[in-house]
């Protein structure tokens, strides 16, 4: 049995050997990961890399990764996808108390849209809703469950740029009162290096860089030493920027 100590400094995610393989080709080829809790991961990789693939399997909903190595992960998980995935048919703050049970009365739930800039908005229906504004009530669904882990595929990838970057700021503001732990997984070198604390490459199967932004908060698209790591990032995804 875990002594309490072992227990307080227990990573909040660990994988060790995680493998997964679709129709004989593998996909995730042994996975070892630790994520401290409360540490701010992005997971970058190209496209088919298998980046869905291993946040699904953190979340719990890929039943078939079971047995293919050890998968440890906090109970109260919270998953953040491309589209809000709201209930058309539910208006906001049923959605976002959709799952809880609800025995405050919906407080909870009209604080986290505040904490996103969605108060007032409680009775809109979905359709209503800018795609930013939607991906706020789908944070705020994810804030009200309290997540330990807070797992985001591609959260912003759907919305314009200056959007994104409002986005990015309301992730960090959330993360730093909540401090859960983050899986963020991007195409976005930027969105990557200006948001997580730690950038992982995902590369045939395996983490192919691991690379710690050691910058201080609030960060600046502009700052020449988090293009130091741009160009790691890019080198370790094989892409070159000189479009001459
Ligand atoms: N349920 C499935 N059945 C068969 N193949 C799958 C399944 N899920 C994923 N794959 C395959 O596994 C590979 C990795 O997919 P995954 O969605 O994890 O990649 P990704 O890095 O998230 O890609 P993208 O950035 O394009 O979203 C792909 O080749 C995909 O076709």
């Amino acid at each position: 049995m875990a002594t309490h100590t072992e227990q307080l400094t227990r990573p909040a995610v660990q994988l060790r050997g995680l493998t997964r393989s679709f129709d004989g080709r593998t996909v995730l080829d042994g996975i070892d990961l630790d994520i401290p809790s409360g540490q701010f991961v992005a997971l970058l990789g190209h496209s088919g890399s298998g980046k869905s693939t291993l946040l699904r399997a953190v979340a719990g909903l890929d039943h078939e990764v079971v047995g293919s190595g050890q998968l440890t992960a906090p109970e109260r998980v919270s998953v953040v996808f491309q589209d809000s995935r709201l209930l058309p048919w539910r208006r906001v703050l049923d959605n976002v108390l959709l799952g809880t049970n609800g025995t405050d009365g919906g407080q909870r739930g009209r604080e986290a849209l505040a904490e996103v800039g969605l108060a007032g908005r409680e009775r809109a229906w979905p359709s209503e809703l800018s795609g930013g504004e939607a991906q706020r009530a789908a944070l705020a669904r994810s804030l009200v469950r309290e997540p330990e882990l807070l797992l985001a595929d591609e959260p912003f990838g759907a919305l314009d740029a200056l959007t994104r970057i409002r986005m990015h700021a309301l992730l960090r503001e959330l993360w730093k009162r909540h401090q859960p732990s983050v899986l963020l997984v991007t195409h976005d070198v930027d969105e990557a290096i200006v948001l997580a604390d730690r950038v992982l490459v995902l590369e045939q199967g395996r983490i192919g860089l691991d690379l710690t932004i050691d910058r201080p908060h609030p960060r600046s698209y502009r700052d020449p030493l988090l293009g130091e790591y741009r160009e790691r990032l890019l080198a370790a995804l094989g892409v070159t920027e000189d479009h001459a």
